[in-house]
């Protein structure tokens, strides 16, 4: 039995499972999405060059991705201290910090973070999407990726003794790239040998989770430790959430906060609202999968932060839960979904 077993793994240190509290399983508190630049309206390239101004706010919820300056979190790291000790007075426990190579992880901010905060915050190993991939990460083998993930969880990762948590958020474009398929495979390989947490990032297409799980479950992962993120941008039907639910993953919602009206990078895709979130999650607990639900914001770039008029890493504690008592959701429910759940995803085999 490893030392890991029955523990979750923070950047601190282990800690015993009971100790984290409520937790929103995706989240960044330091990172660059400079990847996912997309051009601004025509017209609008001066707002794009200036825009934190009080006029300019609603322009940057709207294009948040067409801006430089607004996909560099690094830049902010004494405001998400101010978030994090707000998410603590909040109720807030633990954060799970889902950056990996490609977009800046950066394991010594996220230890001071936990240090200066109290919050516990737990890292995540792997790689993003295929855009982000080095030549090198290209011509790997599933093997040499394997060896890496597995190196970030038990030694540290980025050249630091500081250890992975968990697996993700492993980056999927659609269709799944050739590289992507590999560093999948190699993470199902490491979870295999860990008995570790994962969480994937899906392309955008509803067929996109249940062609992961197909993956990962070919390469012997476990799906019952495996969170599918961004529900809320991906599958919209009822029927085919319910399909993939039956697959057994965790289901996560987990762009809490954001409002736009045309999301770039699928303009198919009619981003729902923050009541609409709500409603998903009400069915899917009526439907059984109280068990299985987990939230959380994923804040990436920084007008989603309060400094910037942004909602926060609080505002499901604040803003959302009581929405959900109200929709039908019980506390008992509410609990699973923030304590509950993620404890069981967290804690290695
Ligand atoms: C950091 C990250 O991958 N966020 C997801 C953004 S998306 O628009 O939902 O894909």
């Amino acid at each position: 039995m490893s030392e890991l077993s029955g523990k979750v793994q923070t950047v601190l240190g282990l800690v015993d499972p009971d100790q984290l509290g409520r937790t929103m399983t995706h989240e960044h508190l330091t990172m660059t999405f400079e990847c996912c630049y997309f051009p601004p309206p025509p017209g609008d390239e001066e707002v794009a060059e200036n825009p934190f101004q009080m006029q300019h706010m609603h322009w940057l919820r709207q294009n948040p991705y067409s801006c430089h300056e607004n996909l560099l979190l690094q830049q902010e790291t004494g405001a998400v201290r101010d978030e994090l000790l707000a998410y603590r007075k909040a109720g807030g426990g633990t954060i799970v910090e889902n950056t990996t190579t490609g977009i800046d992880r950066d394991l010594p901010t996220l230890k001071q973070l936990a240090k200066d905060t109290g919050v516990h915050v737990i890292a995540g190993a792997g790689y993003y999407v295929d855009s982000t991939h080095t030549e090198a990460t290209k011509r790997m083998s599933v093997e040499k990726l394997t060896d890496i993930i597995i190196s970030e969880v038990l030694h540290g990762a980025d050249g630091t003794d500081i250890r992975c948590g968990v697996i993700g958020e492993i980056g999927t474009s659609w269709p799944i790239t050739e590289s992507e398929t590999k560093v999948l495979r190699a993470t199902a390989h490491a979870q295999t040998q860990l008995g570790c947490p994962v969480i994937i990032h899906p392309g955008r297409n509803p067929t996109a989770p249940a062609e992961i799980v197909r993956i990962l479950q070919e390469a012997g992962g476990d799906i019952s430790k495996t969170v599918m993120s961004h529900l809320d941008r991906t599958i919209f039907d009822d029927g085919e959430l319910l399909e993939f639910a039956k697959l057994g993953s965790y289901l996560e919602y987990d762009l809490f906060g954001t409002e736009m009206l045309n999301y770039p990078y699928n303009l198919e895709v009619d981003m729902p609202s923050d009541s609409q979130r709500v409603k998903a999650l009400a069915f899917l607990v009526k439907e059984g999968y109280d068990d299985k639900i987990v939230v959380a914001h994923d804040i990436h770039t920084k007008n989603r932060l309060t400094k910037y008029g942004g909602h926060g890493y609080s505002h499901i504690l604040k803003n959302i839960v009581p929405k959900m008592l109200m929709r039908g959701i019980s506390q008992n429910q509410v609990d699973k979904i923030l304590i509950d759940n993620p404890k069981c995803w967290l804690t290695f085999k």
